[in-house]
């Protein structure tokens, strides 16, 4: 006999989750709101709120109020590399802070070289929040470095001091919340991200955030539906 899966599922606004909210309404049963259960799982969706802060507070609350097998954060990004399509879907296999720390004219001072954070304390390596472990193995998405900042980048040189210091793939305002989370509580966790738009100056006219919405929602509805 197969175990019923507890899911929870983190996105920052519900308008990136609306399309699996939908599915998950027609196809399961309504346990209460934002919860659902088939007889293979129960899935919570909780929306978290832009941002780090809320992220970690909202996570914080549901993973102190439930037991889960697992956490998924799911939700658009931007993107340093050029080559990947708009509303390309893929997993993220670290986690960084990327504007945590202090500016010294035109230098940034990051929090280990302020001396406030170890780069090997737990849960962290060298600086970093790997997912060694990641849900069902990914989920058949393909892996990459992601950071998290406060402030979307959006200024030449920020973009090309960003790309250079961590060689990262994705941009988010909250992975770097969740995965600290879910390795503090040794919770297995995968977050995905489709990309929404290219970490350029600000040029929010090209970007794709409904491609984006539903490239990562039939995702994830192609899983539920396995
Ligand atoms: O305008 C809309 O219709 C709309 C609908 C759903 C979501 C949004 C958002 O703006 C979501 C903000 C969310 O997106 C992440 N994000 C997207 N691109 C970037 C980026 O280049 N750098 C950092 N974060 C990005 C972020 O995690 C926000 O939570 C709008």
């Amino acid at each position: 006999m197969q175990l019923m899966k507890n899911l929870l599922i983190v996105s920052a606004t519900e308008a990136e989750i609306l399309p699996l909210l939908r599915f998950l309404e027609a196809n399961f049963r309504t346990v209460a709101q934002h919860s659902f259960q088939n007889e293979r799982y129960s899935v919570d969706i909780l929306i978290s709120g832009v941002g780090m802060m809320s992220t970690a507070y909202n996570l914080g609350v549901a993973l102190a109020r439930n037991t889960y097998d697992a956490a998924l954060q799911a939700g658009i990004g931007g993107c340093f590399d050029m080559q990947l399509p708009l509303g390309s879907v893929l997993g993220v296999a670290s986690e960084c802070y990327a504007d945590l720390g202090a500016e010294n004219r035109g230098a940034y001072i990051d929090i280990y070289e302020l001396g406030f954070l170890q780069k090997d304390t737990y849960p962290f390596t060298d600086g970093k929040l790997l997912n060694l472990k990641p849900f069902e193995a990914g989920m058949g998405l393909d892996l990459v470095p992601a950071i998290s900042v406060n402030t979307v980048s959006g200024h030449s040189p920020t973009i090309a001091a960003r790309a250079g210091r961590y060689g990262a793939v994705l941009e988010s305002m909250e992975g770097i919340a969740f995965h600290y989370a879910c390795l503090q509580q040794q919770l297995p966790f995968l977050q995905i991200r489709a990309i929404s738009n290219y970490v350029t100056p600000r040029d929010r006219d090209a970007w794709q955030i409904g491609l984006a919405i539903r490239n990562l929602n039939q995702h994830l509805q192609d899983f539920f539906s396995k």
